[in-house]
């Protein structure tokens, strides 16, 4: 029996419908089971005939009633699914068969079918769940198990499994989109409105309309095109064509293949080149580092160094496990191989499964934004069609009475109904959006989903990043505090006053995860400023270090200027394994080890609190906390830096295999790096003009809490006058439930639940990560009042990042998140407009990415983003009006049984298209020209 994650799909009573998707990403449908019948089928399609083939245009629109056609069945016996999704749309989908190999299960006679490019597969006690649950995960020592390959037969089986290995972004020729868009009901009425002119002599004006709906159209059809085409070839751009793997050979254990990327499947062994390539499938590293950049997914673009993990039973998880899951669309910079070997890894999810596949789904499906706008458009739209419905009474009743034929008086009546809804409608709500976009594509903010544009002038909450958003990302080393018999020494300003071969020098040249790319350092800028700030080199590895440093080459860093003269010894460091930094973490740690010297050490540097954590007691100096404290307060971004020396059993191959968890323990407490963080120049205005136009400012940052209220002050997020109340959490062993402590109480204040007059007392709250997961859980009444009132929230790491997000929205918020990538992507894609600052053109990690990276962006698509909707709004007022006078007068002059002629039409709809034409621009002057030379000749 395999292990589902059954947690997420309950046991269902009811066969004949159930609950598929996911209910965190707001995704979950419901299906239905239904057979097909012939009977039905036949006796449909013959209906549909005698009525011209009108019900299948019905069908088309309503696909709901197509049940009418099929019988209704248990799951485990249809072969059609009516899906509902959550936003109340229809679907009917075909269930396929297959006999296919399931890795676990056999051979089994596999029920499926696809939806929003998920493979639901059937279960015999979870009915239809995805694929990707179907078939179990494997532990990690599963996938390291390294063997030749997957064999031919179960190559071909798992090919048919899980189907080819693309995220093809379909790109419809202008043929289909138009066949799609004729279908429109807007468009079916005005064809039928056009046939109705015709019949009534309005022969010019028909054609006239016949010629604005294809404008119309056309600009639709332009506009749908050009998005798809962007999308796909943003995707493109990150696919290769042909990879290496490993296949098991009888003769000699396996052969090198080159094969097609779309043949991948989940098991195949890739074979990762020297030079670097681009990834076309996320898979786990086996053997040998990669260093890779995972700006398309990210947004930025900081070389990643990537390792194998340890053989365990823990279930691999690409997120949990992300330092050594090599991602779809990401680029391997560089390699790290020992003794000449291949650097391999196991493919873990192709196609739509893998990161860049649901970043790219997202956007493909993207949630509704909820716009007041759209549903007021829907109402306007259907107002409009009310009024028609009693004029059509209206009219029907005066033609009665005037003893007006039938005929005429039902073409009279239909009439009404087709001068009230405008044929310009659907050009005239996105033109605002399309210039807007073209606009913000200039000012080099590009956009892969343009309905979010109108959202960005509804923004009532604007959250930002701090490191490398509101401030620098290059972080200069102020100064070192380093400790010494568990005491505070003097600051150190100048590095070349300190001993080179003091411990906190060694661990600044070692504590990071810096790498050689085309001969310059690259990395973290924060492991960047620290390591140039010693004046020490590195050195790569290479085959003559092999030797030196048993048979692994590490990378090596040595003083620029050797401290001793000795020649024959000269002084460097090799570090021989890195546990990279990771914002959940908060910290980083290396094993190293100094030439001839026989003991290794650990270097463990990150956030102050957490290396405190790692550190024995009676190393850290008694004053710690207050001068973190009070170093904190002044805006300094600090880091801390601690040491062990390893026991001199511990051999190079323990240093492969030891955990992440027994190394970053029982520390040395070595120093505080002091960093400064200063404020980009466009940061301050910005947060000024946001707090003009009454736009609510906040920061979610994973520093200390201090350095962003120090931070927060600064760029005037927090006025000088306002005080800060910092909420914690105290955990105390005796009672179950942590309590909820202010550190600095205003006198006003003296119960949580006093929040009506903070406002006025010109309080703001600051919390932290921990504060908030134990709010969520113990004090979940609270949250709400506490986020209208905390402008600051720090030491958040990722994932809070989000909730924080998606609790805003749940306060009716319209929320903008701009960040830097990597720590706040969940948050970016959670935001109802997300903004990515990064260098490279455009990447999926959010809607919005701008090439200028400050947060005036935000301003811009504010701007952009009112100039839109305004557009629209006067675009729908000026419809209505219209609409609505040409609708009074035509059934005045029915009334008195006198009409408006053809060119009087035309005439009065001139009018409009003139005003169209100065507020579209080029393509409606060529239109207007258009209409007047009709008319003229006319
Ligand atoms: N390269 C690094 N090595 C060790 N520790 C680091 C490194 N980078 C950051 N840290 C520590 O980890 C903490 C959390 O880092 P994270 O990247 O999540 O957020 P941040 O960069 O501080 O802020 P923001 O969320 O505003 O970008 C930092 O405040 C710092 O103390």
């Amino acid at each position: 029996m395999c292990s589902f994650k059954s947690s997420e799909y309950e046991r269902i009573e009811d066969e004949f419908f159930q609950t598929v998707g996911s209910e965190k990403e707001n995704d979950n449908c419901t299906i239905y089971g239904y057979k097909r019948n012939k009977r039905k089928e036949v006796v449909c399609n013959i209906i549909c005939i005698l009525f011209l083939g009108l019900p299948y245009l019905v069908f088309h629109w309503y696909p709901y009633l197509q049940k009418v056609k099929f019988q209704k069945c248990s799951l485990r016996l249809a072969n059609i699914v009516l899906l509902k999704d959550n936003h109340g749309h229809y679907k009917i989908i075909h269930v396929e068969t297959q006999h296919v190999l399931v890795p676990t299960l056999g051979k089994i006679y596999l029920r499926h079918f696809h939806y929003k490019h998920t493979k639901y597969v059937y279960h015999n006690e979870f009915n239809f769940i995805p694929l990707d649950i179907f078939v179990p995960p494997s532990s990690l020592a599963d996938l390291l198990q390294y063997s030749n390959g997957l064999n031919q037969l179960e190559y071909k089986n798992f090919l048919e499994l899980y189907g080819p290995n693309a995220i093809t972004v379909e790109v419809k020729s202008y043929w289909t989109l138009f066949v799609e868009e004729v279908f429109n009901p807007f468009y079916i009425f005005q064809l039928f409105s056009m046939a109705l002119w015709l019949i009534d002599d309005y022969a010019i004006y028909a054609c006239c309309v016949l010629i604005l709906i294809l404008f119309s159209i056309s600009t639709s059809l332009y506009q749908t095109r050009k998005q798809s085409e962007a999308l796909h070839d943003l995707v493109e751009s990150s696919t290769v064509d042909e990879v290496q793997i490993l296949r098991p050979n009888t003769l000699w254990g396996h052969t090198e293949l080159t094969i097609n990327s779309r043949n991948l499947v989940p098991g195949d062994l890739l074979v990762i080149p020297t030079t670097g390539c681009t990834l076309a499938c996320d898979a786990v590293l086996l053997k040998g580092n990669c260093i890779v950049n995972e700006c398309v997914l990210t947004g930025e673009s900081i070389p990643i160094t990537k390792t194998p993990p340890q053989p365990s039973d823990e279930t691999y998880d690409s997120l949990i496990h992300k330092r050594h899951t090599l991602f779809s669309g990401t680029q391997v910079l560089q390699t790290r191989y020992y003794g000449g070997e291949q650097v391999l890894a196991r493919v873990t999810q192709t196609g739509f499964s893998t990161t860049k596949g649901s970043l790219v789904k997202s956007i493909l499906y993207p949630a509704p934004i909820g716009l007041k706008f759209y549903a007021d458009t829907y109402k306007f739209v259907f107002i409009l069609f009310a009024i028609a419905i009693c004029g059509m009474v209206y009219t029907l009743y005066t033609y009665i009475q005037q003893h007006v034929s039938l005929k005429e008086s039902i073409i009279r009546a239909l009439d009404i109904f087709t001068i009230v809804v405008p044929p310009a409608l659907p050009a005239a709500m996105t033109v605002g959006t399309i210039y807007s976009q073209t606009r913000l594509k200039k000012l080099g903010i590009f956009c892969i989903s343009p309905q979010r544009i109108n959202v960005c002038g509804k923004i009532k909450l604007a959250c930002f990043d701090k490191t490398g958003t509101l401030t620098n990302e290059g972080l200069e080393i102020y100064s070192v505090i380093p400790s010494e018999n568990s005491q505070f020494t003097e600051p150190v300003v100048n590095m070349d006053e300190m001993n080179q071969k003091s411990l906190l020098i060694q661990g600044m040249a070692t504590c990071h995860t810096l790498t050689r790319i085309d001969g310059s350092i690259n990395g973290d800028p924060l492991d960047m400023n620290m390591f140039n700030s010693i004046k020490w080199d590195l050195e790569e590895p290479g085959q003559s270090e092999i030797t030196r440093y048993d048979t692994l080459g590490p990378v090596i860093v040595k003083p620029r200027h050797q401290p001793d003269a000795d020649i024959n010894l000269p002084y460097e460091i090799g570090i021989i394994r890195q546990f990279p930094f990771s914002s959940t973490q908060q910290s980083m740690s290396v094993i190293c080890r100094t030439l001839e010297d026989p003991l290794m050490l650990v270097f463990v540097k990150g956030a102050p609190e957490r290396i405190a954590a790692m550190c024995i007691e009676n190393t850290l100096p008694l004053n710690f906390n207050t001068r973190l404290s009070e170093i904190t307060a002044q805006g300094f971004r600090v880091i801390a830096l601690a040491y062990k020396t390893l026991p001199s059993k511990f051999k190079w191959k323990d240093a492969q295999k030891v955990e992440r968890v027994t190394v970053e323990c029982d520390l040395v407490f070595l120093g505080l790096l002091i960093m400064q963080n200063t404020l980009k120049p466009e940061t301050q205005p910005i947060i000024s003009a946001l707090k003009d136009a009454n736009i609510r400012t906040v920061m979610i940052t994973g520093d200390n809490i201090r350095t962003a209220i120090s931070v927060a002050r600064e760029c005037g997020m927090v006025a000088l006058h306002e005080d800060v109340i910092l909420i914690k959490a105290v955990e105390n062993e005796e009672a179950e439930i942590p309590s909820i402590k202010m550190e600095r109480i205003a006198p006003e204040m003296e119960s949580m639940e006093s929040f009506a007059d903070l406002k006025k007392l010109h309080i703001t709250f600051a919390l932290d990560g921990k504060t908030w997961t134990i709010l969520r859980a113990y004090y979940p009444h609270l949250v709400p009042k506490l986020l209208v009132h905390t402008t600051v929230f720090a030491r958040f790491q990722p994932d809070q990042k989000t909730q924080l997000v998606t609790h805003f929205q749940k306060l009716d918020y319209m929320v903008s998140m701009v960040g830097d990538g990597t720590n706040d992507c969940g948050a970016l894609k959670a935001a109802h407009v997300g903004v990515s600052l990064s260098r490279a053109e455009a990447s999926v990690a959010a809607p919005f990415t701008s090439s200028i990276e400050n947060i005036s962006c935000i301003l811009h698509l504010m701007l952009e983003g009112r100039c839109a909707l305004v557009t629209s709004f006067a675009m729908i007022k000026y419809m209505a009006m219209y609409s609505l006078i040409q609708f009074f007068s035509v059934v005045l002059l029915y009334a008195n049984h006198s009409i408006v002629g053809d060119v009087e039409f035309l005439f009065i709809d001139l009018i409009i298209i003139t005003s169209l034409a100065l507020t579209i621009g080029k393509q409606g002057i060529v239109l207007f020209f258009l209409f007047s030379c009709t008319l003229l000749y006319c």
